[in-house]
């Protein structure tokens, strides 16, 4: 967690390198800048963000985190996100398959709709615990609205680059519709000493949104780069975002932007055996966008 110093991310596992994206360049329309961004994108569909500017709200979530799944159990799954194909809420440790085998996953986390966040004291989806609460006017609402501006920066960039009508992309995601976008704190605690075998803790998929807006600060995650048959870590590095592409987005741009598939596992090396944190924003299209394939 913040302010704690990490064991380092080992240098003898296999990792794949990402194109480092300033987001200061890109805010004043870097030509150079929009080409790697757009060279990151239509390649793998991941990057490293950097001057993003958000490190205190991304601070301050992981502090929200934390409170929040300091919580007891009986009191999160009040806030449980059900079943029926919504997001938003609290999941549980080991509630979803990783595998074919029906092998449960090793996190649990907590997913706040950027509708809730943006009409707060208002509702439009659900509820959540009281350390949500608290915090959506100092910690949630900062970290959405700058999340936004980022991801919104992020389209217009493609818009350009697709040659689309000015403003396409954005509308696909306007502020003024419900989405799914959401917030998202996810906990992977370390192996208890008894299980033999540490677990994937996030089983193999593609982001199902458009963009998706990462932070954490220990290893585990993992691209199956295209062509390969092997898995290669993505190597954390202190303040800068990890930043991918989802299907959304590969499918308004009539797949020149790629949603790769990535997973997550125990961090490597020295960090095994660590609590795992990460901090999410996920945009995504507008509820009444039919996805054409
Ligand atoms: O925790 C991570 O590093 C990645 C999480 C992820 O892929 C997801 O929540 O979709
Ligand atoms: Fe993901």
């Amino acid at each position: 967690m913040p302010g704690l110093t990490l064991p380092p991310f080992p240098d003898d596992v296999p990792t794949h390198p990402l194109l480092v994206i300033d987001y200061a360049q890109l805010r004043v329309g870097d030509e150079q800048e929009m080409n790697r961004l757009w060279q990151a994108a239509t390649e793998l569909g991941f990057w490293y963000l950097k001057n993003h500017g958000a490190d205190a709200e991304v601070g301050d979530m992981f502090d929200m985190g934390t409170e929040t799944m300091d919580l007891p159990l009986q009191e999160k799954l009040k806030f449980e996100q059900g079943d029926n194909g919504v997001s938003f809420g609290y999941k549980a440790l080991g509630a979803m398959a990783t595998d074919e085998h029906g092998t449960l996953d090793a996190v649990e986390f907590l997913n706040i709709a950027k509708d809730d966040v943006l009409a707060w004291p208002g509702r439009v989806h659900r509820t959540y615990p009281e350390t949500v609460n608290n915090r959506m006017e100092s910690t949630i609402k900062p970290f959405v609205r700058k999340s936004l501006e980022i991801n919104h920066t992020v389209l217009e960039v493609f818009n350009a680059k697709l040659g689309l009508p000015q403003g396409a992309l954005l509308n696909l995601h306007s502020l003024e519709e419900p989405s799914g976008s959401e917030a998202r704190c996810i906990k992977s605690p370390p192996k208890p000493r008894w299980m033999a075998e540490q677990k994937t803790a996030i089983g193999a998929h593609t982001d199902f949104g458009s963009l998706s807006f990462l932070h954490n600060r220990l290893g585990g995650l993992q691209v199956l780069p295209p062509g390969s048959d092997q898995w290669y870590y993505i190597k954390p590095l202190p303040g800068l975002a990890v930043c991918n592409v989802g299907d959304a987005l590969a499918i308004f741009s009539g797949g020149i932007l790629r949603s790769n598939v990535h997973r997550v596992v125990p961090p490597p090396g020295a960090q095994s055996g660590l609590e795992r944190w990460s901090v999410v924003y996920f945009t995504r299209p507008g509820t009444s966008i039919v996805l054409h394939i």
